[in-house]
């Protein structure tokens, strides 16, 4: 007789990728029996059901948004605003906390997986139900760990750039390091207010050290120092998931882009997209798509118009879609990502190294170009760039931290050259990674023993 089916409550912040993230192990968690009530915003409901592979356990609770001043009416999730309201964003969310704490009341789940709602711990605690949270970490254990370590102290002292530029002291790998820029970047979204009156470094240290555990969606084969050192640092249980590889899409493509696709040469193509948050400059914009224009190869990319621009036609350089008619498409919308990275013609993923697209792009064939925009995009690239060496990135300046058609057009004829000795080292490891992911004695075992573990912190 197996152990006893849970009952977990999943409420993840209002962003595309932690979303997503989210639903994958709910499908992985209900495959094997188990029950999900899943808090989501209302319209965005919509947008997931398709991937709500087990709609009979999982259940979706409608969320509405609060409205909160300075936020454009109907926001639900960041992929609705610009990076510098995503704080009001978070604003919103904590004030769901009443409607969530009676709606739990109600559920009396055995586990509440949470990320950003700080607070949940301590909700869980006043409901008094047994509960216990869990801080279901969609970011990568390596960047946790290179920020937010106890070992910078950063609740004594504010972290400065050059703190941030080499890593902590006992950190795992010390090949990765961050460019001035990157470093500023981080330093400027710690700091920064995420949600009135608490920056985006508090909610992580209370989310981290009120929960009852933490859990990554990875595997001690990929990120294991991370993790062991991170069980030390922060002296919390830690689980791990597994890779949490997503089902293979049953979907079809889109006819529309299938028949484009169908044209051109087996692994000639490149896609690009930088996920659900990402809104160029508009000279990035350009130069990324010169850089695509210069390698003389075909091109997909599915990107945001850029700030300032009301559509991608509009920003097109001049003469850009006449030169390029017959050989690249650049869509504003939404693809299914899954389904282009699977694609036969597709030969080259150019990322912006979220943590959903690089799940997806390990378990696929595409060779990988590396281009980091914020936050833990900039550390996956590095672990898969220097650590994994799956990867190539795409220089950008240290200061100003800006690319150039030049840095673009050479990271992709490096991965793709036929016989390349750089295009062969990350194809081979690339393989590697894809084989030993992909088996499902891998998957099998780690949700196993992550059973265990929810069901040992129940005891
Ligand atoms: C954890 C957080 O996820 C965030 O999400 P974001 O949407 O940017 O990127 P992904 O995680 O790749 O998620 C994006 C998801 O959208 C899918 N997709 C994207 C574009 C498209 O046209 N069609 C699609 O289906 C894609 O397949 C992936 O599953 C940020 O990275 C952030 O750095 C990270 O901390």
């Amino acid at each position: 007789m197996g152990a006893k089916k849970l009952h977990i409550a999943m409420y993840p912040w209002f962003a595309m990728g932690h979303l997503t993230s989210f639903l994958h192990i709910s499908n992985k968690l209900a495959e094997r029996g188990h029950r999900i009530s899943f808090f989501i915003p209302v319209k965005t409901l919509q947008k997931l059901e398709a991937f709500n592979l087990y709609p009979d356990r999982i259940a979706f609770i409608p969320i509405n948004v609060p409205h909160v001043p300075g936020l454009p009416p109907g926001t639900e999730t960041t992929a609705d605003v610009p990076f510098p309201l995503h704080s009001l964003l978070m604003t919103a969310m904590d004030l769901t906390r009443p409607e969530i704490g009676q709606a739990l009341r109600e559920l009396k789940p055995d586990f509440v997986f949470f990320d950003f709602t700080q607070w949940m711990p301590e909700l869980l605690h006043e409901l008094d139900m047994g509960t216990k949270s869990i801080h279901y970490c969609t970011i990568s254990p390596a960047t946790v760990l290179y920020l937010s370590t106890p070992e910078r102290n950063l609740m004594e002292k504010q972290p400065t750039v050059a703190d941030l530029m080499l890593p902590p002291p006992s950190f795992p790998a010390s090949s990765i390091t961050l460019r001035t820029h990157e470093a500023r970047g981080l330093v400027d979204v710690m700091l920064k207010e995420f949600g009135r009156g608490v920056t985006f470094m508090q909610r992580q240290f209370r989310s981290f050290s009120g929960c009852d555990a933490i859990a990554f969606k990875t595997c001690r084969e990929i990120e294991g120092p991370y993790c062991d050192y991170i069980g030390t640092q922060l002296r919390k249980p830690v689980f791990l998931a597994g890779p949490v590889v997503p089902e293979t899409p049953t979907k079809e493509l889109d006819e529309k882009w299938s028949k484009w696709l169908e044209r051109f040469e087996a692994k000639s193509m490149i896609y690009c997209a930088f996920g659900s948050e990402c809104i160029l400059k508009i000279d990035q914009f350009q130069e990324l798509l010169f850089g695509f224009e210069i390698t003389g190869l075909p091109f997909f990319a599915a990107l945001k118009p850029p700030m300032g621009a009301e559509s991608i036609e509009s920003a097109l350089p001049e003469g850009f879609a006449e030169r390029t008619r017959e050989r690249g498409v650049v869509y504003g919308g939404w693809v299914q990502q899954p389904l282009f990275l699977r694609h036969p013609s597709v030969g080259c993923f150019v990322t912006h190294c979220g943590s959903g697209s690089l799940s997806e792009a390990l378990v696929n064939e595409c060779q990988l170009v590396l281009l980091p925009n914020v936050g833990d995009q900039i550390i996956n690239a590095r672990v898969m760039s220097r650590d994994l060496k799956v990867g190539v990135e795409v220089e950008k300046g240290d200061l100003d931290g800006l690319f150039t058609k030049e840095g673009v057009s050479k990271a992709v004829e490096a991965v793709m050259e036929d016989g390349g000795e750089v295009a062969e080292e990350v194809r081979s490891n690339h393989a590697k990674w894809r084989d030993f992911l992909c088996r499902k004695e891998l998957e099998n075992s780690y949700l196993n023993s992550f059973e265990q573990k929810l069901h040992q912190l129940l005891e």
